[in-house]
């Protein structure tokens, strides 16, 4: 950010004119969410750098518009334009301390303390001016970045304000994208400023981080349908999951292959499952298969891995199934391995094993699996960072699920979910997912859909059900059997 604004200047942009425009598209933001007939008074926190200087053209704007505007000013020493704004602000009487306490009585606080300029950890008085803001649960509002969170890894430096609401400022801070600052960002809105799209490139080059958004997640479904075609070349999913202690997964990830549309779909199951699968499943192809003593899937009988589009393996299989995922491992086809199938990956060695591969495989752990798989770091820390070092060192397709579920590609790119909702959390959504994004993958082969693009369709589609499931049921409402119900209905709002 700090260098395409620089580009923007050098250009001619004034600073102080950028400014200014920044803060009058946020306090006009501001008049519109909380008008100054029920938010009288307005505490503004301003820091010594530009975030600082924003706020306090914010302050000057809300003060016109008939708020009564009280500054805190914890640093005296100010940059040269934040300090010309401070002396106006002066001027015009908006009174200024250097107490928090003083805002006690604001019914709004706006906070401008810090952007993405903080270099190091909060401490002292300013840390202390925030514990104690974030103590009085009063409604705050963040300019940029909630001040004290690192802008790229989310990580909070000493301890950060947790405001109700963020207006981010020009382009998405990666720290919006980070599960570890999702917590104290509260509803993120992007305050679009007019960044030229030529200064962006110059910068960042062609995009290596992406946002899913729903015209991307819908160009990548396999629709609209050749009008001539049939069931053998709308793909052939082989499903491999399920054991005595793990019945129910088997059903819910052949759910989510269902509403893939998927043209065949194969579920290679313990034999004792077979009657419940097809009960639940009649269109699909079940294969009942040998059981270990433990009842596990133990082999699979008969089957050509090769006349499969591709295979999805891992929901309830437990970490007994290792013959079963070596074999899926060594076959040539598209390969989605997820839970016990990751497990048993990380026992027979992630990246040796990986790179025998001859086609594609997507990995789908949670933060706990992924661990395993690759002890690079705290998959809670900088996870875009981990899960782009993970699919480099692998070669693999990398979906680390979360709050922010985040794609990692071998070209490099990292695709983040940018919305889900909590309600998801609950045993057997990731189950819908492997499904889901297994009949994505094999339907693919009759479009000719690119991989990376179909996994993160997949997974926006995954949350997106989610979230209108949640909407209509609460976040209470979303069991994965309910999940696989809504899937449908994503599609069709998004295609209509
Ligand atoms: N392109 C953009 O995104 C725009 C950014 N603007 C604003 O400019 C901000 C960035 O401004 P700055 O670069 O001045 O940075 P900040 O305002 O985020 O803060 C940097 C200042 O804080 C001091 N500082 C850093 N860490 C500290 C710590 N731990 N304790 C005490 N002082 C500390 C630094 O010495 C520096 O003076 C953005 O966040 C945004 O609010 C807008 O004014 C215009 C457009
Ligand atoms: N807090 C959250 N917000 C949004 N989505 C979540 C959250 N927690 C979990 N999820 C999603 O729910 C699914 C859980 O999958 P997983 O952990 O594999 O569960 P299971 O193995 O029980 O099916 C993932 O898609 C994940 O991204
Ligand atoms: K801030």
């Amino acid at each position: 950010m700090r260098e395409i604004e620089g580009r923007i200047f050098a250009a001619g942009m004034p600073v102080a004119a950028l400014m200014e425009k920044v803060a009058k598209l946020i306090a006009s933001r501001i008049e519109a969410l909380y008008p100054s007939t029920n938010t009288r008074r307005v505490g503004v926190l301003v820091g010594p750098g530009h975030n600082g200087g924003d706020a306090l053209v914010v302050a000057r704007e809300l003060h016109f518009q008939g708020y009564e505007v009280v500054v805190y000013r914890p640093i005296s020493k100010l940059k040269e334009l934040t300090s010309q704004h401070a002396q106006y602000a002066d001027s015009l009487g908006i009174l200024c301390y250097e107490q928090i306490e003083q805002l006690q009585d604001c019914d709004l606080i706006i906070d401008g303390l810090f952007g993405f300029g903080l270099e190091r950890a909060l401490e002292g008085p300013i840390a202390s001016a925030i514990n104690q803001l974030n103590e009085w649960s009063k409604l705050v509002i963040s300019i940029d970045l909630p001040s004290g969170l690192h802008t790229d890894t989310g990580e909070v430096l000493g301890t950060a304000v947790r405001p109700a609401r963020t207006f981010c400022l020009g382009l998405w801070k990666l720290a919006f994208l980070q599960d570890q600052a999702l917590e104290y960002v509260g509803t993120a809105e992007l305050i679009d400023f007019d960044v030229p799209l030529a200064d962006i490139w110059a910068v960042l080059g062609p995009p290596k981080l992406k946002r899913v958004t729903k015209t991307a997640a819908i160009a990548y479904l396999p629709i609209p349908r050749a009008p001539v075609t049939h069931k053998y070349k709308q793909g052939h999913l082989l499903l491999i999951c399920g054991s005595h202690k793990y019945g129910g997964g088997a059903i819910l990830s052949g759910l989510g292959a269902r509403a893939s549309g998927v043209g065949m779909l194969s579920i290679a199951v313990p034999e004792y499952l077979k009657p419940l699968l097809l009960a639940q499943l009649p269109e699909a192809l079940i294969i009942g298969c040998p059981e270990t003593e433990t009842g596990a899937i133990a082999s699979l009988p008969d089957i050509e891995l090769a006349s499969f589009s591709a295979i999805a393996c891992g929901p309830g299989v437990t970490k007994d199934a290792t013959s079963v995922v070596e074999k899926v491992l060594a076959s040539d086809r598209p390969l989605i391995l997820d839970a016990d199938g990751l497990n048993i990956l990380a026992e027979l060695g992630t990246i040796p094993t990986l790179s025998k591969r001859q086609a594609a495989t997507v990995l789908t752990p949670h933060g706990g699996e992924f661990k395993r798989l690759f002890p690079l770091g705290d998959p809670t820390k900088d996870r875009v960072q981990l899960v782009r070092e993970a699919s480099k060192l692998s070669g693999a397709t990398i979906l680390l699920k979360g709050a922010r579920t985040a794609i990692a590609n071998p070209s490099g790119s990292v695709w983040i979910v940018p919305e889900s909702t909590p309600a998801l959390a609950r045993g057997g959504s990731g189950d819908v997912l492997t499904g889901l994004m297994g009949g994505l993958v094999a339907a693919a082969s009759s479009k000719a859909l690119p991989l990376e693009e179909v996994v993160q369709s997949a997974a926006w589609w995954h949350a997106q059900a989610g979230i209108l499931a949640s909407q209509e049921r609460t976040e209470l409402g979303v069991d994965a059997y309910t999940l696989t119900q809504y899937l449908m209905a994503v599609v069709r709002e998004g295609v209509e």
